[in-house]
């Protein structure tokens, strides 16, 4: 397999996230985070708090809940890449060198 996987949602929303942090929108969750007086502090906090949840509804059972989790852990891991300086396709690289 030499093909770079599909990550097209969560480029679209890196792309979203990147936009915000130019034109800061007063109601932005990205902004909120992006600025919080925390810093990365906040943001990682934040990726915490959603494993752990994405942990608690793996442990349930709950499929709804473990997608919504999981959607929400990445979205607050592609913030923090994006205060990182790495980007999506970064990732993917990475994952498509690993293919064995
Ligand atoms: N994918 C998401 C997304 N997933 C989750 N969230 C937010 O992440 C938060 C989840 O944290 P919690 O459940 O802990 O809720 P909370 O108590 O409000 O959070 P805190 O006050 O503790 O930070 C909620 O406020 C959700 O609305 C998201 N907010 C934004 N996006 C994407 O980011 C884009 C830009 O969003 P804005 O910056 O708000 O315009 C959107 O178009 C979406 O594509």
């Amino acid at each position: 397999m030499s093909d770079i996987p599909d990550l097209s949602v969560l480029n679209t929303v890196y792309k979203i996230i990147e936009e915000r942090s130019k034109t800061q929108p007063e109601d932005s969750y990205v902004c909120a985070l992006l600025n919080d007086p925390k810093g990365i502090n906040k943001i990682l906090e934040k990726v915490g708090e959603e494993a752990t949840e994405t942990i608690i509804a793996v442990k349930d059972g709950n499929k709804e809940e473990i997608v919504y989790e999981t959607s929400d852990l990445l979205f607050h891991l592609l913030v923090m890449l994006f205060e990182c300086g790495v980007t999506p396709d970064d990732i993917s690289a990475e994952l498509a060198r690993r293919f064995k």
